[in-house]
């Protein structure tokens, strides 16, 4: 039997409506519980019912997740633009009724989401469903966290008749996402796929790296993208699932815009801001994993010793180191990366410690760090522009920030990568890589094709 009342939710309604009155404008109301286990996957299924409005996150490394249904308020911009939404935000949380006797980081009032890779790049329909910047305050929010399960209920209110229907939905809403229920739905299986322009590509990846060596450029990370479809539609449930289980190392992330899904697991965090504690990383420079550990170890310590890749990784340590510097203190960089391997492929890592100064915030940093040379390239304005120009894709929000904060200064972005857009029975699969003077178009290509790898064996079709 499931306790369907939510305490605090009448003084939350009440407190939310005085505000109101005088100040006339819509004001959040955001309610935590803590609650018995439940299934994060069988919670994003059951949130079908709110289909199109949900979110998913997860740091398989930690066991830590989120997941949304509904949408209570959405924070947008068709200028992408993250400080814009950091004063929305605050705003929106001023005088906002929070009702969180734990806030332990990921619950109460949590706005997820991100935004395109390059906002002056023309956008074509493949993206149309999706914002410039997009955030999204969840209206039901499950965060599980050091083995904890939180529920978070949130709504607008913005008059005296909201309450009734807030009273309502918010309870029916309660008893159905807790209610039990079975497994998730079969997953899909690909029954075409198409590799877009990969000739184009390979002498895209011969024009790059004549640019570099003509002095334009150190660095330009190229893209393409892979086309597939499905027997039926996708269910998104499933694929998360399959996602969470094989990709160890990365997080899981969905944000779900009416019928089209943007998906991935990436192993890549551009940021995580804890107690003022921020944490970067530095990932670039590939190869694949052995199928022996006497292989697996050799090609580890080659990727280690090889010129190219880690002229690739020194790219993106300098930048962020610089971006870090400017807005933290005690800074901290391991001179040299070590291994971060994952199921299909290993990367050179170094990780950024530091601490946060007084009046910044983490959408700051993600401003400051966005495009970093491990999807943009080096320097920043010269490898945009050739991307801009010549690149034979829309990457949307593909390689761009992609996370969450909460009311308490705590978040994470990862840089969505290994990531798909589905829409209904097709989907686009992206996978990109840093090209540097010594790259070779065939070997690029090839890197390219492992990096599809982990997505493509999860929509049944490796
Ligand atoms: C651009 C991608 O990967 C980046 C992240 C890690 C390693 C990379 C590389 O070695 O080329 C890329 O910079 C992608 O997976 O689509
Ligand atoms: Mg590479």
């Amino acid at each position: 039997m499931i306790e369907t009342q939510i305490p605090m939710l009448e003084q939350a309604l009440e407190q939310a409506l005085s505000v109101w009155k005088v100040e006339n404008k819509p004001q959040l109301i955001s309610i935590t519980e803590k609650m018995d286990a439940i299934d994060p996957f069988i919670f994003f299924d059951r949130g079908t019912k709110w289909k199109g409005k949900r979110i998913f996150w997860s740091s398989s490394q930690e066991s830590f997740f989120l997941v949304g249904v509904g949408e209570a308020i959405s924070i947008d911009s068709n200028n992408q633009d993250f400080l814009q939404t950091e004063e929305q935000w605050k705003s929106l949380l001023k005088e906002a009724s929070i009702y969180n006797a734990f806030q332990v980081p990921g619950t109460g009032p949590v706005a997820f989401g991100g935004g395109s890779f390059d906002p002056d790049k023309k956008s074509t329909k493949l993206w149309k469903e999706f914002k410039e910047t997009q955030f999204r305050i969840p209206s039901y929010l499950l965060t599980i966290t050091n083995g904890e399960t939180y529920v978070t209920f949130n709504a607008m209110v913005a008059s005296d008749e909201d309450t009734v229907s807030i009273r309502q939905d918010m309870l029916l809403a309660k008893q159905y996402l807790l209610a039990e229920q079975k497994g998730l739905p079969a997953g899909p299986s690909i029954v075409q796929k198409e590799e877009i322009a990969s000739d184009q590509w390979k002498e895209l990846v011969e024009k790059a790296t004549n640019e570099i060596k003509s002095g334009q450029a150190k660095k330009i990370v190229l893209a393409r993208e892979m086309r597939v479809d499905f027997e039926e539609d996708a269910s998104l449930s499933s694929i998360l699932y399959q996602l969470h289980e094989s990709q160890t190392n990365s997080f899981i992330f969905a944000f779900e815009n009416e019928r089209d899904c943007f998906l991935g697991a990436s192993p890549e965090r551009l940021v995580r801001l804890q107690d003022n504690e921020l944490l970067s990383t530095c990932l670039a420079g590939t190869a694949p994993r052995g199928v022996t550990r006497e292989e697996d170890e050799k090609i580890g310590a080659a990727l280690l010793a090889d010129e190219k890749n880690r002229e690739e990784h020194d790219f993106v340590v300098q930048m962020i180191r610089n971006a870090v510097e400017a807005c933290c203190e005690q800074v901290h960089v391991p001179s040299d990366p070590v291994l971060y391997p994952l199921r299909n492929l290993q990367h050179l890592y170094t990780p950024v410690q530091a601490v946060l100064k007084k009046g910044y915030s983490i959408l700051d940093v993600v401003q400051r760090l966005h495009p970093t040379p491990a999807l943009g390239g080096l320097p920043r304005e010269e490898s945009m522009m050739f991307i801009r120009e010549f690149e034979q894709l829309d990457r949307g929000w593909y390689g761009a920030p992609i996370g969450w904060m909460d009311a308490y200064q705590n978040g994470e972005f990862a840089v969505a990568i290994r990531s798909a857009l589905l829409q209904g029975k097709s989907a686009s699969l992206f996978a990109g890589c840093g090209v540097v003077k010594d790259s070779e178009p065939e070997a690029e290509y090839q890197e390219t094709m492992i990096k599809f790898t982990p997505m493509l064996s999860v929509l049944g079709g490796s």
